[in-house]
């Protein structure tokens, strides 16, 4: 998506840690035209799969996630990191480490919106080492739902996420592609694949 492709080159900073920082259109701030696009393109590349359920993770996953479900026609359910009351039970849970605040995070989808019957694409903002979507994967495996494919706004290459969640053998749809980066070198960002 070449729109988020010049907007990272425009705004990403590197963060310590290896953390690409773009807050001003993905994970603070959200700009109504590029998110409207990215809900497009996933929609156009999942649809296919014909897909009842787009399936995230609060916070930063929501937008491009709603964005694809309402091009889609379908509801859009987003695994919640800290247990409501209003929850029923069971939940299915999982845990996942934060990237960006640090520690271990809880997820929870409720058994009331997941489950045998559901064919699920799941939308999250950035896919680096995968461990989220790892544990993501796992609960919707748990739920009996079907897991049909995976996009991403923004693939970390150089964090080999991809290659670690193979074995989920589902489509994995990135919107840009991180290769590299580095102080020195600055960010090398292309389209996503
Ligand atoms: O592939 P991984 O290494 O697991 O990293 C990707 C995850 O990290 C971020 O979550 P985080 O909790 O940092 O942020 P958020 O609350 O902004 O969604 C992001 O939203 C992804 O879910
Ligand atoms: O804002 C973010 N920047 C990142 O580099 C990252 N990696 C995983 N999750 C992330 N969130």
């Amino acid at each position: 998506m070449q729109a988020l492709v010049d907007a990272i080159r425009q705004q990403g900073e590197i963060l310590p840690g290896g953390i690409l920082k773009v807050d001003g259109l993905v994970n603070h701030q959200l700009l109504p035209h590029l998110t409207r696009e990215m809900g497009e393109t996933f929609a156009r590349h999942f649809a296919p799969l014909n897909p009842n359920k787009i399936v995230n993770i609060e916070v930063s996953g929501i937008a491009p996630a709603i964005a694809t479900a309402m091009v889609l026609g379908v509801p859009m359910v987003y695994a919640r990191k800290k247990k409501p009351v209003t929850m029923k039970e069971p939940a299915f849970t999982a845990q996942s480490v934060s990237r960006t605040k640090g520690g271990v995070v809880d997820l929870y989808v409720s058994s009331e919106f997941l489950g045998a019957d559901d064919r699920v694409v799941v939308i999250d903002d950035f896919l680096a080492s995968g461990g989220t979507l790892r544990a993501l994967a796992g609960m919707i495996d748990v739920s009996g739902a079907q897991l049909l494919g995976i996009g991403c706004v923004v693939e970390k290459q150089f964090e080999s996420g991809r290659e670690k969640l193979a074995d989920l053998n589902v489509p994995i749809h990135t919107l840009a592609n991180i290769v590299r980066m580095s102080e020195a070198a600055g960010i090398e960002v292309e389209a996503g694949r």
